[in-house]
Formats: C-alpha cells, sequence, structure tokens
C-alpha cells in the first residue's frame, strides 16, 4: 500500500527578482544536497511526466535558468482562487496575492503533489490558493473528519432522520461490515450478480425465443444516482465491444424515451431491461417502465420475461416485480445512498453485463477506501 504520505518539504528561503534556480535530485527517503532540507517519495510518474523520485529547486545552488517575479516569503501566498471567506479558519480574511514566483511554485507543486502508485493516481492541490495558516487552522476539521469516517465505517447512525447507516465502504471489503449478516448479504449478492451476469452472457438465460436466441441489449431504466454511476463506468471501462450494449432512460421527457425505443428496433426482443431505483417509488422511473411496458405489449413481447427489478426489499418496485414474476431481482440496500450506489448490484450488474470485471472494480476501490483511511494530511509542517 502506498503511503499518503508524501510530503517533506520544507518552506523555501526568499530569493529576489532576477535570481536563478537549479533542479537538484534527491533520494526516494528525501535529503538534499544544497538549499533546505527537502524531499518528496513521490512524483508524477505516469505517461506523460516523469520525475526522479525526489526534486526540489533551490536557490543556492545556481543554474542559469533565469527568475522573474516576485520575491516569496512564508506563508506563500495564494496560487490561483482565492478560498472563500466562510469556508476559512484562517486568521486573515484579505484577500492574498497572486503568487508568481516560478520556485516558489515548483516547490509548492513538489510539496503537494499526492501520488498514490498502486492506484495509478495522482492529485494536485498546489494550485489552489491556501495558505500554511490556513492548512494549520483546518488541522481541528480533518482530525474531525477522520473521526467520523472512522464511527460511519463502523456502523454508526449517519442519518438520524431515516436512523441508518451508511456503509458503501462495506461493499468493496465486507469483512468490516458490522454484523456477519451484513458480511452474507454483501457476498451473497455480488455472487448473485455475476452468476446472473455470466448466464446472460453466455446464453443460458434467454429471451424467448428471438432470431438470435440470446440477449443482445440492455436498457436501464433509473434516475439520479440510480444512472449516474451506472453511465460512468460504461464510458470509462466498457470494452470496445461489449457481449451486451448498454443504453439509458433516465429522465422523463417522452422523446427521449421513445427515441431510446425506437433505437432498440427489433432488438427490444432481445433486450434485457434493468429498471432501478433505490426507493422503488421514483415517478420518472415508474413514468419510463411503463413507457417500456407498453412497447413492449405493443410488439407482442412478455415484459416479464425480459425485466429485472433492482430495488429496496418490499418497495412498489419489488412488489411490482415480484407479482408480474420478473426474470430478476437484486436487492438494494437502505444504508447504501443512491449517489454510492455503484458498487451495489446498481452498479455492478450493468457494468458485469458489458464483461466488465466487477471483482476488479471493487478491489480498487477497497485500495482506494484504504487510502483514505490515512490520517497523515502532510508533513511538511
Ligand atoms: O433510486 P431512486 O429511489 O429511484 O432515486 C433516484 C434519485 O432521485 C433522488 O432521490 C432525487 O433526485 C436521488 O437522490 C436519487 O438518486
Amino acid at each position: 500500500m502506498a503511503s499518503l504520505s508524501l510530503r517533506l518539504a520544507a518552506t523555501m528561503p526568499s530569493v529576489g527578482p532576477g535570481k536563478t534556480m537549479s533542479v537538484m535530485s534527491t533520494t526516494e527517503s528525501g535529503g538534499c544536497s544544497g538549499g533546505r532540507e527537502a524531499g518528496v517519495r513521490h512524483l508524477v510518474q505516469n505517461g506523460h511526466f516523469s520525475v526522479p523520485a525526489a526534486v526540489q529547486v533551490t536557490r543556492s545552488a545556481m543554474s542559469s535558468i533565469p527568475v522573474s517575479g516576485s520575491s516569496s516569503t512564508s506563508p506563500l501566498r495564494a496560487v490561483s482562487s482565492k478560498i472563500s471567506a466562510e469556508m476559512s479558519t484562517a486568521p486573515s480574511t484579505e484577500e492574498p496575492e497572486l503568487e508568481t514566483d516560478p520556485i516558489v511554485l515548483w516547490n509548492r507543486y513538489v510539496n503537494w503533489l499526492y501520488q498514490d502508485k498502486d492506484l495509478g493516481l495522482y492529485l494536485d492541490v498546489s494550485r489552489i490558493g491556501f495558505s500554511d495558516e490556513f492548512y494549520e487552522a483546518m488541522l481541528p476539521r480533518f482530525e474531525d473528519a477522520f473521526k467520523h469516517m472512522k464511527e460511519l465505517e463502523g456502523g454508526s447512525i449517519a442519518n438520524p432522520d431515516e436512523g441508518r447507516m451508511v456503509g458503501h465502504y462495506w461493499l468493496r471489503k465486507p469483512e468490516i461490515a458490522p454484523t456477519p449478516y451484513l458480511q452474507k448479504l454483501i457476498l451473497d449478492t455480488f455472487d448473485r450478480v455475476q452468476k446472473f451476469a455470466d448466464d446472460v452472457i453466455s446464453a443460458k438465460i434467454k429471451p424467448p425465443p428471438t432470431p438470435v436466441g440470446r440477449f443482445t441489449q440492455v436498457l436501464s431504466v433509473g434516475i439520479g444516482g440510480s444512472a449516474l454511476g451506472p453511465q460512468f463506468v460504461a464510458e470509462a471501462l466498457a470494452p470496445d465491444n461489449p457481449p451486451l450494449k448498454l443504453r439509458f432512460i433516465d429522465n422523463t421527457d417522452p422523446a427521449g424515451i421513445d427515441h431510446q425505443i425506437a433505437q432498440l428496433g427489433p432488438e427490444l426482443s432481445s433486450t434485457l431491461v434493468l429498471v432501478i431505483s433505490k426507493s422503488g417509488g421514483t415517478p420518472e422511473t415508474r413514468n419510463g417502465l411503463l413507457e417500456v411496458q407498453k412497447a413492449f405489449r405493443d410488439a407482442g413481447l412478455d415484459f416479464s420475461k425480459q425485466g429485472v427489478a433492482i430495488t429496496q426489499e418490499g418497495s412498489l418496485l419489488d412488489n411490482t416485480a415480484k407479482i408480474e414474476g420478473w426474470l430478476a431481482r437484486f436487492p438494494m440496500f437502505d444504508w447504501v445512498g443512491g449517489r454510492t450506489s455503484e458498487m451495489s448490484a446498481v452498479g455492478l450488474l450493468p457494468a458485469a453485463l458489458q464483461g466488465i470485471d466487477i471483482r476488479g472494480m471493487l478491489d480498487g476501490a477497497a485500495i482506494m477506501d484504504e487510502s483514505t483511511r490515512n490520517t497523515t494530511v502532510s508533513l511538511i509542517l
């Protein structure tokens, strides 16, 4: 696991206009000859840009690169945008000057670049205009946030109005779910999703007799959190030629719904329809479902043989699917928010049907979660 502790560099001494700068490499563990001690464990290292294990600009060892701009002193001045007054707990509410000194800007980049090599993820916050004082003033809030995160992951009630937990983290690491019952529920649901998708792709599960003899298309009916995750993953991760093509009805625009159905054309008979709604009662989703069901009737097709519900048990949608005998039903859990439901059946089933490695998705998300648990925000100060 890569550490979040990537920043060790100290603020550089000031330099006046017209001075020069040099770039010096240091070792992975930090330390730099010339200038003040500085080191960075990780720097950007992707396909486009690669920097040695640690680089620090110094002002004492000079090369011939001219430096323009004004001098800098600690604390750093703003770099680009300004922190809004209400967000800031910094001592001063004066609008800071924009930083222009390239040495300061470079060192700030080096000091604040976050990289997780395991994930191939980096995040550059160096151009956000916060000062050292602002960062220090925020530390208690960071600590508070980490404390609350820990409580959340432990199963605390985070939504007092609804009296429910918030546990989407458990989906990718069931062993941290607060009860054995929940752990089993997560694992069983994953297995069911994977098996169903495999069976659809291999045509073990197929639509009523069609010329092609297997499902070729997936139509997802759902809005907001019940559509955005699957849409994003389809864009980002689906293979060029997925085993089943995925399309969406994600609003209640009649023309848009008609368009999707018209584009399916005769392939409606080989379309698997996923109706996704956590509450199971969202009117827009219901409208979409009714329109699709009408199209099936008009085409002489039996919707129940091709319909799948993903929703909370006992919801209107769940009961409808049960009574009408739909092809399958998958659960949505009350402790997973709609906007964070991608790693539940909501996102996993559409992904698996496109041939995406859903175990890999969960493993990647688990690594990301692990990174967010590291409470070391910075080692600079
Ligand atoms: O999954 P549901 O219950 O159909 O809700 C769909 C969306 O509607 C909202 O409740 C409101 O837009 C969102 O929070 C949610 O993602």
